[in-house]
């Protein structure tokens, strides 16, 4: 059952406190007295908890044959005249003839009706041709407009920003414009573009016109700030980023443009609209992710130039988008992308932020790999992967969970603690702050519990990937997927299917996967190797990365776990780093002061050939208090760097 795409929505972040979910609208709650309330927000959870069931391009195709609607191929969706334009229309005499302004997303199904801006799943669209839509649903099928206090927030920061030229100081305008790189863009660009200056936050305002650029839906602040020789932009939308599908610039769009420059930044876009007069958009989180709701709006152009950036992390987003727009008609403009390619720093992936060593061993977390991941029972496994992937999330990477064992309810209050890196139950006064900088990661949660067959699991993670640009898969863990398996009787073989499997989604999606394993019960009172997971040879293969929880409390005292890379596809780096278990934050990571040397083994047997410095390793203990007093955690993304 697709859990994870209830009513068209994931379940995203819900954070629980004491026990109670968080951050859901719409359901019962009944805080213990004295605990915070947190306003729900509307995008956290659906109103519909219909299981969405998968649908492919030829289904959706028959379906619309069979029930005699003419339809167009389109590049990522299907064209077809709207049922909802109608409606309207017999209420609104006004209503102009839209024909065929109803676009089928290809892959999920979803529709949106630009004239109406009616929109909903595959299942809310078939209910609606079968006369089975009920009134009451065209509520939910009608665009959602931003939460009151959004829309006021909004207007009222509209109203206080005014134009760059209208500012009363020449040298603040100037100097406006150094900071945003603006000194060539002209006042009418800025116009055309409506790009406005709010001062006493000194950024600039992008606003998100509905469609006609009549209503306000939302607004981006750009703020910069120099620090060094650098300047540094932060960006604020409203509403927040999860859903803040702007594409900034469609209000200058024509109908007869077939041509269109996708850029990354809002003030890309303007200067390659002035220099260039080639019609541009710019992306509403830049690399990050195109959510497929945008994709409608795109369809009209036969030619799609990707304008993202020069670095690594934006040439493979382009790529993952042009997937997504249909390759045929998408350029990547980048020339220089080959010397990019060969830059050894870049190509090693994203850096951990928490675990120094692990970038020593494996250089970085890289797209397309599959890292396995095991250790004792209950030595630990899912609390590290849990930090080790947060530790990714909070730099930008999209990452979905599967956790089958563990609530996601357990899951997330663990992670809340990792990411505070102190018990927020004993800070309540922080507990919002923390609450909604948690909310905003790209985190993302199925909801399977128990066991589940490798299709169904697959399938969620491919839809994910589409929809939320998801780069990072964690599974916790594999055991969940045995039991269905007609190969059941064969466990080797099954798991080497299984481990097949999530191997090909990974090359096939460029998309880490790291899949947590629990060794082979006869290894319980022995140190683990790379043998204790898999049953044959060939499952090890697969893996790019082989990581072990080790825990050596059995052979050198109480307390002692170790991580151990038995395996490095990227440069074979092998070795192994001890881990120091802080019990109030959760947390593995040592703070950075008391670092320890890494040390090297000679093979995965965790033979140690070097021995250890003699530092104290991870003497310091983390007090969460302090992390938590502090301004700019250490363990914080910087929010002022850009994202690529
Ligand atoms: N190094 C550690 N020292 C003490 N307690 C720990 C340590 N690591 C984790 N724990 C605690 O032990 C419990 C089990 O941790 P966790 O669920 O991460 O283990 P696991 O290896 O995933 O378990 P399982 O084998 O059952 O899947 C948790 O309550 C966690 O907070």
């Amino acid at each position: 059952m697709w859990v994870l795409l209830r009513g068209g929505y994931p379940l995203r972040i819900l954070l629980p406190l004491r026990g109670e979910w968080m951050g859901r609208r719409g359901l019962p709650r009944s805080l213990v007295p004295g605990s915070p309330r947190r306003r729900y927000r509307k995008e956290a959870l659906p109103a519909l908890e219909v299981p969405v069931l998968p649908v492919t391009a030829t289904e959706i195709r028959q379906y619309l044959r069979a029930h005699g609607i003419s339809f167009q191929d389109g590049h990522s969706c299907l064209r077809a005249p709207s049922p909802f334009v109608k409606a309207l229309q017999l209420k609104d005499q006004t209503g102009a003839t839209a024909s065929f302004s109803l676009f089928i997303d290809k892959t999920t199904g979803r529709f949106l009706c630009m004239t109406s801006l009616a929109e909903g799943s595959w299942e809310d669209f078939q209910a609606s041709v079968e006369g089975r839509g009920d009134g009451a649903r065209e509520g939910v099928l009608l665009g959602e407009a931003p939460e009151a206090e959004d829309s006021e927030e909004v207007q009222r920061i509209w109203d206080r920003a005014i134009p760059l030229w209208e500012l009363p100081e020449p040298e603040e305008a100037q100097l406006a414009r150094v900071m945003f790189g603006l000194t060539k863009v002209t006042d009418d660009t800025l116009r055309r573009f409506s790009v406005r200056y709010l001062r006493p936050a000194r950024s600039l305002v992008f606003p998100w016109l509905s469609p006609g650029g009549l209503g306000l839906r939302g607004l981006k602040l750009l703020s910069a700030e120099v620090q060094g020789d650098e300047v540094h932009y932060k960006e604020t939308t409203i509403p927040r980023p999860g859903v803040y599908h702007n594409l900034f610039g469609l209000p200058l769009i024509s109908r007869r443009d077939v041509e269109v420059v996708l850029t990354g930044r809002e003030l890309d876009s303007l200067a390659l609209n002035q220099s260039t007069g080639l019609p541009t958009l710019a992306l509403p989180r830049g690399t990050a992710c195109l959510p497929p709701a945008l994709l409608p709006y795109l369809e009209q152009f036969r030619r799609i130039v990707l304008w993202l950036g020069d670095d690594l992390r934006s040439w493979e987003a382009a790529k993952l988008f042009a997937r997504k727009l249909n390759p045929k008609r998408c350029s990547l403009l980048r020339e220089e992308v080959l010397g990019e390619l060969s830059n050894v720093e870049q190509a090693a992936g994203i850096r951990w932020s928490r675990f120094p060593d692990l970038n020593r061993l494996l250089k970085g977390h890289r797209k397309g790999e599959l890292t396995v991941f095991t250790g004792p029972t209950g030595s630990g496994k899912t609390t590290f992967i849990s930090e080790y992937a947060l530790d990714l999330c909070t730099q930008g990477v999209n990452t979905l969970w599967g956790s089958f064992e563990i609530s996601n309810v357990r899951l997330a209050r663990v992670m809340l603690t990792q990411f505070a890196v102190g018990r927020l139950e004993e800070q309540l006064d922080k507990y919002d702050e923390w609450a909604d900088r948690f909310e905003d990661l790209p985190l993302y949660f199925m909801t399977f519990h128990g066991q589940q067959s490798i299709r169904t699991v697959i399938d969620t993670m491919q839809h994910a990937v589409y929809v939320y640009d998801i780069c990072h898969v964690v599974i916790d863990n594999l055991q969940f997927m045995m039991g269905h398996e007609q190969l059941s009787t064969d466990r080797i073989a099954a798991q080497d299917y299984i481990v097949g499997a999530f191997r090909k989604f990974a090359t096939d999606n460029s998309c880490h996967v790291t899949l947590v394993i629990h060794p082979r019960k006869e290894d319980d009172d022995k140190e683990l190797q790379t043998a204790s997971i898999f049953g044959s040879a060939k499952a090890s293969q697969e893996a790019d990365n082989v990581l072990i929880l080790q825990d050596r409390k059995l052979v050198t005292g109480p307390g002692k776990r170790y991580l151990q890379v038995s395996k490095n596809r990227f440069d074979g780096d092998v070795g192994v780093f001890p881990l120091e278990f802080n019990k109030s934050s959760l947390t593995f990571s040592i703070p950075p002061k008391s670092k320890a040397r890494l040390k090297k083994v000679k093979d995965d047997n965790g033979l140690v050939t070097k021995k250890p410095s003699s530092g104290k390793k991870g003497a310091v203990p983390q007090n969460s208090k302090t992390c938590l007093g502090q301004a700019h955690h250490p363990y914080q993304p910087d929010p002022s760097k850009p994202s690529r």
